[in-house]
C-alpha cells in the first residue's frame, strides 16, 4: 500500500538497513509496492529470512544480507553484494539502529560506544561505502533515520548525541556530494512510532503508552507514516530537497515533556558551591542494576531506594523532601558509583515525583 502512484520506483534498487522489522519493514513494503527492488540487511539472519518469506519470496525482487553496520568489512560486503546482485544502488535508507535507556552516570563506556558505533559510525560507514562503490559515479538518494533529540534526550543521551551527529553529517554530505547527483536527508521519527519490535526493546514497560500524553495528535504514529515520508524524499517530488530533516512525530517535538523532571527546589539548594540536583525521572525510572525499565506506576520504589542509598553520598541537606523519595533506586548502589565518592551531585528524585506522575500519565 502506498499513497504514491503505482510503479513510481520501477527500475530502482534500494538498500534498507533494519529492513526486516518495524519502520524498516514498512519502508521495504512500500518500496516493493512501488515496484522498487530491495535489499534488506541487519544482524539477525532468521529475522531477515522470515521477512523475505512474508514480504516477497521472489529473490530477484527482494534479497537479504546479514550485516552489522558497525563492522566495516561487513558494510563493504553489503554494498558490493547489492551492486553485484541487483546491478545498481539508487536508494540507501539508513534505518538500522537503536539504543538502551540509561542515565549517563550509570552508563558504561562500552554501552556508550555500542550506541555511538551503531548509530553514528554505522551510518557513516554505510554512506561512505555506498558513495565509494556506486553513488559517486551514478548519483543516488540517501535517507538517514534519526530520532527526536532536538531538545536533548535525557535517559537516551548516547543516542541523542549520535543522532544529532548524523543530522549534521547529513548536512555536510548534502554539500560534499551534491555535484555527484546525491541527495541526502534525514527523517526524525518521534519517540512514538509503535511496532512490536520497537516496544520489545524496552522490556516489560509499556513505553509507548507513556508517551501518548505528550503527542498533540493524541495517538501513536505508525511505521507506515514514517515510510511515506521516506518515499517522498526518495521520489522526484523531493528533487530539490537535500540536507534537510523531516520530523514525523505528531508534533511531539514541540510539545512533549522530556522523560526527566527537575525538582522545584533545586536552584535553592547548594553545597560546596554546586547545586545539588534533585532530579526525578519523570515517567520512567531506569533500574540499571537489573537492566530493565521500572514503571513508577506499578513498582514500589520507596523501600528499595532507601536501602540502596545507605552507602551513597547523597547530601542530607537535600532535606526531608527526599526521605520518601521515589528514587531511581539501584542507580546509586555503591558498586556502580564508587567513582562518584567526591561528587556533590545527587540524582535524587523528590517526594513530588508521584504527584508529577499523576499529572502526566
Ligand atoms: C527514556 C525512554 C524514551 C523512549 C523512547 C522510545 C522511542 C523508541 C526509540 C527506538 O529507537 S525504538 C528501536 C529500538 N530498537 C533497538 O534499539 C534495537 C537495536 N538496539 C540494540 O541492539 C542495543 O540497544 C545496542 C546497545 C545498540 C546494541 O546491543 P549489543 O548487545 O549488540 O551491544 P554490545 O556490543 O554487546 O554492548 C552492549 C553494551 O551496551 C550496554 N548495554 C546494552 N544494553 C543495555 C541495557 N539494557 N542497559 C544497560 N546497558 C546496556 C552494556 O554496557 C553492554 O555491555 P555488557 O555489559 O553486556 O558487556
Ligand atoms: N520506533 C520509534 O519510536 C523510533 C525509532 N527510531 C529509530 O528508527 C529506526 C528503526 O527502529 P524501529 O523500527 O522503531 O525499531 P526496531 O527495533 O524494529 O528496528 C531496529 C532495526 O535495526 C536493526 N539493527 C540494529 N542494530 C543493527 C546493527 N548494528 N546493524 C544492522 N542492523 C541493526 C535491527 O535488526 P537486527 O536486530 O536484526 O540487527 C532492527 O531491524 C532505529 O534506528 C530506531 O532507533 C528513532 C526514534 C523513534
Amino acid at each position: 500500500m502506498s499513497v504514491f502512484r503505482p510503479g513510481l520506483f520501477k527500475g530502482k534498487v534500494a538498500l534498507v538497513t533494519g529492513g526486516a522489522t518495524g519502520i524498516g519493514r514498512a519502508i521495504t513494503e512500500e518500496l516493493l509496492a512501488l515496484e522498487c527492488r530491495v535489499v534488506i540487511a541487519s544482524r539477525k539472519e532468521e529475522r531477515l529470512r522470515n521477512a523475505v518469506q512474508e514480504m516477497c519470496p521472489d529473490s530477484s525482487t527482494l534479497k537479504a544480507r546479514v550485516c552489522n553496520i558497525r563492522n566495516e568489512t561487513q558494510v563493504k560486503d553489503l554494498i558490493s553484494f547489492t551492486v553485484s546482485e541487483m546491478g545498481k544502488l539508487d536508494f540507501l535508507i539508513n534505518n538500522g539502529g537503536g539504543q538502551f535507556p540509561s542515565g549517563v552516570s550509570e552508563m558504561t563506556l562500552k554501552g556508550w560506544n555500542a550506541v555511538i558505533d551503531t548509530n553514528l559510525n554505522g551510518t557513516f560507514l554505510m554512506c561512505q561505502e555506498a558513495h565509494r562503490q556506486w553513488m559517486a559515479q551514478h548519483g543516488g538518494v540517501i535517507v538517514n533515520i534519526i530520532a527526536d533529540m532536538f531538545r536533548g534526550f535525557p535517559l537516551m543521551a548516547h543516542t541523542g548525541a549520535a543522532r544529532a551527529a548524523v543530522e549534521n553529517l547529513t548536512k555536510s554530505l548534502s554539500v560534499e556530494w551534491a555535484e555527484d547527483g546525491v541527495r541526502i536527508n534525514a527523517v526524525a521519527p518521534g519517540s512514538n512510532i509503535y511496532s512490536p519490535t520497537a516496544a520489545s526493546n524496552y522490556g516489560d514497560l509499556k513505553i509507548f503508552e507513556h508517551v501518548r500524553e505528550g503527542i498533540p495528535m493524541k495517538r501513536l504514529g505508525t511505521p507506515q507514516e514514517v515510510s511515506s515520508n521516506v518515499c517522498f524524499l526518495l521520489s522526484p517530488g523531493a528533487a530539490f530537497i537535500t540536507g534537510a530533516t523531516f520530523k514525523v512525530d505528531g508534533g511531539a517535538s514541540l510539545y512533549s515533556y522530556l522523560n526527566w523532571k527537575i525538582g522545584d527546589e533545586h536552584d535553592q539548594t547548594f553545597e560546596h558551591g554546586y547545586p545539588i540536583k534533585i532530579l526525578t525521572h519523570f515517567d520512567l525510572l531506569v533500574d540499571i542494576k537489573n537492566r530493565r525499565l521500572q514503571d513508577p506506576l506499578t513498582s514500589n520504589h520507596s523501600s528499595s531506594s532507601s536501602s540502596n542509598h545507605s552507602s551513597s553520598n547523597h547530601s542530607s541537606s537535600s532535606s526531608s523532601n527526599h526521605s520518601s523519595s521515589n528514587h531511581s533506586s539501584s542507580n546509586h548502589s555503591s558498586s556502580n558509583h564508587s567513582n562518584h565518592s567526591s561528587s556533590n551531585h545527587s540524582n535524587h528524585s523528590s517526594s513530588n515525583h508521584s504527584s508529577s506522575n499523576s499529572n502526566h500519565t
